[in-house]
C-alpha cells in the first residue's frame, strides 16, 4: 500500500471514472443502507466492473452478517473488504478466512488509548485504516463524517506499522497529514464531495494530485 490513494464512497460512473483517470489506487463502494453513499448490488456490480484491473476495488461493510458479505462479494467481486464497524479481531479473522479476501480493519482514533487496539488487529488484518471516531450523536454514521482526529497522536507509532490514514482529509490538508503522520496511504470521502454522497470530479483530481505531490516531496 505504499503511497496509495483511496477514494471512498463512489456511487456514479462519472465520478468513478474521474477517480480512475486521476490515478486512484483504490476505489471504495459503501454497502451500508443508512449511508448517502450506499450502492445497491446492481449499481455496485456495475461500478466494480468498470474499475476492474484499473484500481483495487474495496467493499465497505459495517458489522455485516455472513449472508450480507456473501452477496456483496458475489456481486462486486472486491479486491479488499473494509470492515468499518465494531468487528472484533476474531470476527475479522473469521471473515478473512471464510471469504478468502484481504481485509482492512478501520480503527477509530480519538485519544492515545485508542492506539492500544492496533496490535491485536495488525496481527490479523491485511491493512489498517486509522479513522476519526464518529461523533456521539444518534444520527452519526460509523465513518465518512468528514472529521479529522488529532494526527499528532500517531507520531509515536512504530514506523514499521503500515496504515492508511482517513478522517476529514481534503485536497487542502492531505499534504500536511502525510508529512505529520508518515501515513503510507490516504483515504477520503467527504473531502471530495459538494454534499453528503455527492462526489465532485474536480475535487477528486485535486486530492489525488495533492497526495501524489506530498509523496514525491523529500522527507523532512
Ligand atoms: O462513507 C460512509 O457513508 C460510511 C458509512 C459507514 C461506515 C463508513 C463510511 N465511510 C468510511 C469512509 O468513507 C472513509 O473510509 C473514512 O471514514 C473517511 O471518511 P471522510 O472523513 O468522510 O473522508
Amino acid at each position: 500500500m505504499d503511497h496509495a490513494v483511496k477514494i471512498c464512497g463512489l456511487s456514479t460512473p462519472e465520478t468513478l471514472e474521474a477517480a480512475l483517470q486521476a490515478g486512484a489506487d483504490w476505489v471504495g463502494f459503501v454497502r451500508f443502507a443508512k449511508s448517502p453513499r450506499h450502492v445497491d448490488l446492481s449499481l455496485g456490480q456495475r461500478l466494480s466492473a468498470l474499475a476492474k484491473g484499473r484500481a483495487g476495488r474495496v467493499v465497505l461493510l459495517v458489522d455485516a452478517e455472513d449472508a450480507a458479505i456473501a452477496e456483496a462479494v458475489t456481486a462486486l467481486d472486491p479486491d479488499l473488504l473494509q470492515l468499518h464497524g465494531h468487528e472484533t479481531p476474531e470476527r475479522v479473522a473469521a471473515i478473512r478466512s471464510t471469504f478468502k479476501k484481504p481485509v482492512m480493519k478501520a480503527i477509530g482514533i480519538a485519544e492515545a488509548g485508542d492506539l492500544a487496539a492496533l496490535d491485536a488487529y495488525s496481527a490479523i488484518a491485511d491493512h489498517l485504516l486509522l479513522d476519526a471516531k464518529p461523533p456521539k450523536t444518534p444520527e452519526a454514521l460509523p465513518g465518512g463524517n468528514g472529521l479529522p482526529f488529532d494526527w499528532r497522536l500517531l507520531t509515536g507509532l512504530d514506523p514499521r506499522l503500515s496504515f492508511m490514514l482517513s478522517g476529514g482529509l481534503n485536497p487542502g490538508n492531505v499534504a500536511e497529514a502525510i508529512r505529520l503522520t508518515k501515513a503510507r496511504a490516504v483515504d477520503v470521502s467527504s473531502g471530495v464531495e459538494v454534499a453528503p454522497g455527492v462526489k465532485d470530479s474536480g475535487k477528486i483530481e485535486a486530492f489525488i494530485k495533492a497526495a501524489r505531490a506530498a509523496y514525491a516531496a523529500p522527507v523532512s
